[in-house]
C-alpha cells in the first residue's frame, strides 16, 4: 500500500523535509497543506509535494506520517485539532518546531489515543523563509533533535528516523525542557540580540543615514539572522518565555559588568574579556552544521575517481581563489561523492562556483 505523508506548513523547513523524504521514499504520496493558498500552489509547481489539499483534517485520517512544519504556536493549535479526529492506527506525527516543551506536552494527548507523537527539531535553517528557499541538502550533517517521551516505543523512534534518513542529519535525543534551555542559549537569545542591534543601528541611522552604509562584514555576520521570519520568532519567544527571561537577566548582568570595566578604563579586564571570548569561540567545533556552520560553503558533486580533488583545487588555484577548508562528505565506491569547500567570502564562493561549473562540475550553494 502506498504510504501517505501529510505535510502541514509548506515553508523553508517543510519544503526541505519533503524533498528529502521524496528522495528516499519515492513511492510515498506527499500531500501538502498551507494556510496560505499561494504557498500551496508554489509547493506544487516546484514539485515539493505531490498534491495539495485545502482540508488537512480530511487527509489526516488516511495519513501514515503527519509533519507539522508551521510556526510553533500554530503547531499547538493543529495538535489540538488532530486530537479530536480519528487518525490511522499507528500513525506517526512529528513536528519541526524550534521549541519543544509545550509542543511535546500537547503531543502526549495524541499518543494517548493510540497514535504516536514524537517532537523533532532539525538544527539547521536559514534567515530565508518560504518554500522557494527549500533545499534538500539543508539538513546534511546537522544535528536533528528528537524528543521522545517515556510513552514513545523505540520502534517508533526508529521508524521516524527511517522516514527522515534522507536528511543525512545526525539524530540526537534530548529531553524537551533541556532542548528549550539549550536552544534558548544558542539560538533564541542570539536572535533577540541580533534584532536589537539592528534596531539600535536603525535609530542612529535616522539621524545619520551613512551609518548603515558603513556596515561591513562584522555587522552583517552578527545580524544576518535578524532577516528571518517575524511570525516564526514571535511564536518561539512566546513559547520559551521563562527560559528567555532568565537568559536575558544573565545577559543584562553581563552587559553591566562590561559597562563597569569600560567606565573604569580597566584595560586588563577588557583584554581578559575578549581573550576569554576568543578562546571559547575558537574552540567551538567548526565545519559541522548545527555547531558552527562556515558561512561560505560550496558543495560539489564529484565522481569517485583518483585525482578528482587535485582537479578541483587546481581549477580554483588557476583562478587564484583560496579555500579555507575542504572536506569529503561522502565517498563510497562507485557513487558520486560530495566535496564541501569553504571560502573566506561570498565573492570567492561565487567565483569558484562559476569556475567549477565551467568545468562541468555540479555545485550547490549553502542555503
Ligand atoms: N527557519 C529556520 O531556520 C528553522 C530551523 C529549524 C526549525 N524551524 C521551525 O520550523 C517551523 C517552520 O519554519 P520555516 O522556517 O519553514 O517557516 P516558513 O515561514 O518558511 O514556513 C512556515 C509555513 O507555515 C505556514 N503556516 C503558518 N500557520 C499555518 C497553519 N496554521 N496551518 C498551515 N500552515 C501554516 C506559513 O504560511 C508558511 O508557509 C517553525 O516552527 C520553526 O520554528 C525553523
Ligand atoms: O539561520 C540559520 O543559519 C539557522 O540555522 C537558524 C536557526 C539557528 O538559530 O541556528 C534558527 C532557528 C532554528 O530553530 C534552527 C536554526
Amino acid at each position: 500500500m502506498r504510504k501517505q505523508v501529510l505535510l502541514i506548513g509548506l515553508g523553508l523547513i517543510g519544503g526541505s523535509l519533503a524533498l528529502t523524504i521524496k528522495k528516499e521514499h519515492p513511492d510515498c504520496e506527499i500531500v501538502g497543506y498551507d494556510v496560505e493558498m499561494e504557498a500551496g500552489k508554489l509547493a506544487l509547481s516546484l514539485q515539493v509535494v505531490d498534491r495539495i489539499t485545502d482540508n488537512y483534517l480530511q487527509e489526516a485520517g488516511t495519513s501514515d506520517l503527519i509533519i507539522l512544519a508551521t510556526p510553533v504556536q500554530s503547531a499547538i493549535a493543529i495538535i489540538e485539532e488532530l486530537s479530536s479526529i480519528a487518525l490511522k492506527e499507528n500513525c506517526l506525527i512529528t513536528d519541526v518546531g524550534s521549541t519543544k516543551a509545550t509542543i511535546v506536552q500537547k503531543g502526549e494527548k495524541l499518543t494517548q489515543k493510540g497514535v504516536y507523537f514524537i517532537g523533532g527539531h532539525p538544527m539547521a535553517g536559514s534567515h530565508k523563509s518560504g518554500v522557494t528557499a527549500s533545499n534538500e541538502r539543508l539538513f546534511e550533517n546537522a544535528f536533528y533533535i528528537i524528543t521522545p517521551t517515556k510513552n514513545t516505543p523505540t520502534s517508533k523512534v526508529i521508524q521516524l528516523q527511517n522516514w527522515l534518513r534522507g536528511t543525512k542529519a545526525r539524530f540526537m535525543e534530548l529531553d524537551p525542557k533541556d532542548h528549550d534551555k539549550f536552544t534558548g542559549m544558542i539560538s533564541h537569545l542570539p536572535h533577540v540580540i541580533a534584532s536589537a542591534l539592528v534596531q539600535q543601528t536603525g535609530e542612529m541611522g535616522k539621524e545619520h543615514p551613512v551609518v548603515s552604509q558603513l556596515a561591513a562584514g562584522g555587522f552583517r555576520d552578527i545580524t544576518r539572522i535578524a532577516s528571518a521570519s517575524p511570525s516564526m520568532w514571535r511564536d518561539i519567544l512566546l513559547q520559551n518565555k521563562q527560559i528567555l527571561l532568565d537568559l536575558l537577566k544573565d545577559w543584562e548582568e553581563g552587559m553591566k559588568g562590561i559597562r563597569q570595566i569600560i567606565e573604569k578604563e580597566d584595560g586588563e579586564a577588557i583584554y581578559a574579556f575578549f581573550e576569554n571570548a576568543k578562546k571559547l569561540r575558537d574552540e567551538l567545533p567548526v565545519g559541522e552544521k548545527g555547531a558552527l556552520m562556515p558561512f561560505n560553503d560550496l558543495y560539489v558533486d564529484v565522481p569517485d575517481h583518483p585525482g578528482v580533488i587535485s582537479d578541483v583545487t587546481g581549477i580554483l588555484a588557476e583562478e587564484k581563489i583560496s579555500i579555507t577548508n575542504i572536506r569529503i562528505i561522502e565517498a563510497r565506491e562507485d557513487i558520486m561523492g560530495v566535496l564541501r569547500l569553504s571560502f573566506r567570502s561570498k565573492e570567492d564562493l561565487l567565483k569558484a562556483k562559476e569556475a567549477l561549473e565551467n568545468h562541468m562540475y555540479e555545485t550547490y550553494d549553502t542555503p
